[in-house]
């Protein structure tokens, strides 16, 4: 049986499930954030910031911001949308048959005033996190509730705890085409992606990545999103953030499965995205 109780994560509401063989997952209500994801031996595989608010003032630097209706400034609206700064609900919650899981919802009524004026769509967001055995699985949907069709962007921006970034590369990118932050588009030409500057890569989909670290190998899946993101501020871009210590770069990498392009969604039509990571 998982245990699912309500915790406090600085100042935030936060919900926490364990299930029965020890994996634990915390998710703040603000964002419907998971802030920390440990597989059953303990270990942690999350990274948040040690500077991050934590207070609702800010988004969280670290877990996994969800981003939602728009990636980064992709569309006329708040950088990276405004579902990590808005307070979800948990609507669902339980587990048996080794699958534990919490489930978070969002809708027009829960937004801020402003964002509510920014986008006056109808629509309602699910993201449930399941824990089973050495993996979390989020499905997310995006279901357009009103009259009229509407854009959207998506993303959920993966903070994995690295330990250090000079052991740590990702496989699985091989002649994927990417776009750099300098606009300049091309294929990966190595096996292994290594970070050794700043990184700020937007992948064409490819269904499976692997993340290694000196001390974890993790499975990344992805079905339903187009790209993924590959982030690592580097050193200067790091001492710009100030809801990150300067060192900290050093120890995350950002693996995003991301629907960058705003697309449509139809009125009542429903997108569903689903993530998941495996630690081996
Ligand atoms: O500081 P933010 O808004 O959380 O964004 C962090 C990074 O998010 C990544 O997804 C983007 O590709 C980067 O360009 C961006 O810098």
């Amino acid at each position: 049986m998982a245990v699912v109780t309500t915790t406090e994560y600085g100042a935030l509401p936060a919900i926490q499930i364990t299930a029965a063989d020890g994996s634990q997952a915390t998710v703040s209500l603000f964002g419907a954030h998971l802030l920390s994801w440990k597989t059953g031996d303990g270990k942690e595989r999350m990274f948040v910031s040690a500077q991050t608010p934590l207070d609702g003032s800010k988004a969280i630097r670290g877990g996994v911001p969800v981003i939602f209706p728009q990636f980064n400034v992709r569309g006329p609206g708040l950088r990276h949308g405004f579902a990590r700064v808005s307070t979800w609900h948990l609507t669902a919650s339980g587990g048996d048959g080794g699958q534990s899981f919490l489930e978070f919802s969002l809708n027009q009524n829960d937004l801020a005033p402003d964002h509510a004026q920014a986008w006056p769509h109808a629509f309602e967001l699910t993201l449930r996190f399941t824990l089973h055995g050495d993996s979390i699985d989020a499905r997310f949907t995006v279901h357009n509730t009103g009259a009229q069709a509407f854009p959207f962007g998506v993303a959920l921006h993966t903070y994995y705890d690295v330990g250090h970034l000079a052991a740590t590369s990702i496989s699985g990118l091989q002649h994927v085409r990417y776009t750099d932050h300098h606009q300049n588009t091309r294929e990966q030409e190595h096996p292994a992606l290594h970070f050794t500057e700043k990184h700020d890569r937007m992948y064409q989909s490819t269904p499976a990545l692997t993340l290694n670290t000196a001390n974890a190998t993790l499975r990344l899946e992805q079905h339903g999103y187009d790209n993924w993101v590959v982030w690592n501020p580097g050193e200067d871009d790091a001492k710009a953030l100030v809801d990150l210590a300067d060192e900290e770069y050093l120890r995350f990498v950002c693996i995003e499965p991301a629907r960058i392009d705003q697309q449509q969604l139809d009125a009542g039509a429903t997108w569903t995205g689903s993530h998941r990571i495996t630690a081996d």
